[in-house]
């Protein structure tokens, strides 16, 4: 499948927030998307999921304009994990997991048992079966976070965008959802776009890394190509230093690290 935007330009009625961003993503290919807050990373997602009208521009998959595609085609295509948020709904976590295989039930359709095999099979892949009769308001922000990824895998896309997925998750849970992800990509070609705060994660999983920067310019390339020492001064504002290492396994990585003060706490203890 291929995704493709061609000059987009989004917004809240006649406030514009992107203005004429053009990319391509194909199946087996992960973008992650950066960009400092509040510079339209959730408004540009909102827009290709058709939550939010197109100001102008288009938005194609496999070449055909999906604005007058239903929700119920795009959503047997396209999954999303929105950020994590707390719902005022008290509905047991394999019903809100099982609730992504609405696209593929009739109008009326409630879940067969097939569906519900597959909501527990999206469960177990994300060790989350503990959590499967507890209740959704009931349960920590990062155990959301997994409910809502296994929601998004129960619901089987070709495509799936995923609006900070790991911002609540402990380190370890990071790492596990990033792996799987990029195991789904490569094994079955799931293609993905990603928002992310962590260069790293862009430089270690991304395929491509697109960023936005405050004063609104689009760039998109390699990973290692796009995150450079300059592009995070110049967007975060910090010193960041960016190092090639050869890991145990003789892979080489690019990682970010921030230049902290390493003589900030002795300073403040003397002053
Ligand atoms: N419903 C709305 N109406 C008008 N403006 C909005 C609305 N929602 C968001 N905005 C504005 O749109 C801009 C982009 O917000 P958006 O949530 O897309 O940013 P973001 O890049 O996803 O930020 P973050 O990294 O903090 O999640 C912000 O200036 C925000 O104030």
């Amino acid at each position: 499948m291929q995704l493709k935007l061609e000059n987009v330009q989004c917004g809240y009625g006649n406030k514009k927030i992107i203005e004429a961003i053009s990319f391509t993503v194909e199946s087996g290919e992960f973008l992650c998307l950066l960009g400092p807050n509040g510079v339209g990373k959730t408004t540009l997602f909102k827009t290709i999921l058709r939550l939010l009208k197109l100001q102008s521009g288009r938005i194609l998959i496999d070449g055909e304009n999906i604005a007058k595609w239903t929700q119920q085609e795009f959503a047997k295509k396209v999954g999303y994990v929105p950020q994590a948020h707390a719902s005022s709904f008290a509905f047991r976590v394999l019903d809100v997991v099982a609730m992504g295989r609405a696209a593929h039930l009739g109008i009326w359709g409630s879940p067969s048992k097939m569906d519900l095999e597959i909501a527990e099979e999206a469960i177990d892949t994300l060790s989350i079966g503990y959590l499967k009769n507890s209740i959704y308001t009931e349960i920590s922000g990062g155990e959301r976070q997994l409910v809502l990824i296994a929601r998004a895998l129960a619901q089987k896309p070709e495509f799936l965008i995923m609006d900070e997925p790991t911002s609540n998750l402990d380190y370890g849970n990071q790492i596990r959802v990033m792996d799987y992800i990029a195991t789904m990509i490569k094994k079955s070609g799931l293609g993905v776009i990603m928002t992310t705060h962590s260069p790293n994660h862009a430089l270690q999983y991304g395929s491509k890394v697109a960023a936005i920067s405050r004063n609104g310019q689009f760039y998109i390339g390699e990973p290692r190509d796009v995150i450079t020492a300059s592009y995070l001064k110049e967007t975060y504002h910090v010193q960041i230093e960016i190092l090639q290492s050869v890991l145990q396994d003789g892979t080489q990585a690019t990682i970010c690290v921030p230049l902290a003060k390493q003589d900030f706490w002795s300073k403040i203890t003397k002053e």
